[in-house]
């Protein structure tokens, strides 16, 4: 059953509510609607929090603290955790201890841990380390490719196919990120025929799931719904996620426009940790929380329970010695 506002509840009981406003029932009962836009039983959530978030932290973060962090967001009911990734020292220090960490995690079985791979090198080391499903990610923009992979779009989709081959023959799932999908640091707006390309390219060489980055928190309802009106015609929105970060805070209004265009799959942060550090200007993910706050008081599902993952935000705080991204977190008084 969806949320009943508490001050309603208590004036009338449910039947009679239901009974006295069409509208109503027609929302919680029968069609799931809210203003009329369908909305799924289910949501997703891919927690990016431990690679996405921290890979841009100045100092480098103790790995016991990653594995801790890990473990703990492992507890709350989350099935997807990406855990670190295969890169470059040089290009990105911070990930630079994935093997021990991807090694000293405690796996739940119910939860799956994939790590960024850019290339062969990385998929090999990543595999080594036991690795059970990897990413590859790509970009919309060609400037943005070469700052952050060394590579143009086309030569990226050659080293992005040999990992996708090499993952198929070792039944690895492989998903696939299009970044700068509502625009670009260097580039300003990007098209979103060129996102559907890429898209269309990822899907069509084997990524299960195509998440579409916002990585500079640019865009708003407005330009995802035609980002993905062009995207869908390529590639159908049960393969599609969206990864929004809340730079200009429109991270939540555009996951609502994504889910109601029936995207089905959300990436998200704890305590809204995060950054690229090759897209200056680039702030936080949406934290997990508040978009579990969305969903929940949407009567959405998502299999996680926001008091842990509250539990967790508490962790990475205090031991980033940082103040939580998280207006949910915040509102409850979570400040460490
Ligand atoms: C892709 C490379 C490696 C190319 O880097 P490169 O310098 O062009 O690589 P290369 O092939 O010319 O090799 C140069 C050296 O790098 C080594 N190398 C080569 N590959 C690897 C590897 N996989 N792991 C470790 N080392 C590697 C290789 O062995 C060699 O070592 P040397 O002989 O000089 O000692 C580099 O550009 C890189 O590591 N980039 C990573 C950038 C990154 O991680 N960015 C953040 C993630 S993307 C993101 O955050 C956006 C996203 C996904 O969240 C979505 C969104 O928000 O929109």
């Amino acid at each position: 059953m969806g949320n009943v506002p508490t001050t309603v509840k208590h004036c009338l009981s449910y039947e009679q509510l239901i009974q006295d406003y069409p509208w109503l029932r027609r929302w919680l009962l029968e069609e799931k609607t809210i203003t009329g836009h369908e909305y799924p039983d289910f949501v997703k959530i891919v927690e990016v929090g431990p690679r996405d978030g921290l890979q841009n932290e100045k100092e480098i973060v103790p790995t016991g603290v990653k594995i801790q962090l890990i473990d703990m967001l492992s507890g709350t009911g989350l099935s997807v955790i990406e855990a670190t990734s295969f890169v470059s020292s040089k290009w990105v220090p911070q990930m630079a201890d994935h093997t021990d960490v991807l090694r000293g995690i405690r796996r739940a079985p119910h939860v799956q841990y994939p790590v960024l791979t850019p290339n062969m090198q990385g998929f090999q080391d990543a595999v080594a380390a036991g690795a059970t499903e990897v990413a590859v990610f790509g970009s919309a923009s060609e400037t943005f490719s070469k700052n952050n992979i060394n590579c143009s779009i086309d030569e990226s989709i050659l080293r992005f196919e040999e990992v996708v081959n090499a993952a198929k023959e070792q039944q690895i799932p492989v998903r696939g990120y299009v970044s700068c999908a509502l625009g670009c640091p260097q580039e300003g707006h990007i098209e979103p025929s060129k996102v559907a390309k890429v898209a269309k390219k990822l899907y069509e060489m084997g990524c299960y799931e195509i998440s579409l980055g916002d990585t500079i928190g640019i865009g708003t309802p407005g330009s995802m719904v035609q980002m993905l009106q062009c995207v869908m015609k390529e590639v159908p929105a049960k393969a599609l996620a969206v990864h929004c970060h809340d730079t200009y805070g429109q991270a939540l209004p555009n996951i609502l426009t994504a889910l109601q265009m029936g995207v089905r799959v959300v990436d998200s942060a704890v305590a809204g940790l995060g950054g690229c550090p090759y897209a200056p200007g680039s702030s936080g993910n949406v934290s997990t929380e508040d978009v579990l706050y969305m969903l929940h008081g949407m009567g959405i599902q998502t299999g996680v329970n926001l008091a842990k993952v509250l539990e967790a935000g508490d962790f990475i705080c205090s031991a980033l010695n940082r103040q939580t991204n998280s207006k949910v977190a915040r509102a409850r008084g979570r400040t460490p």
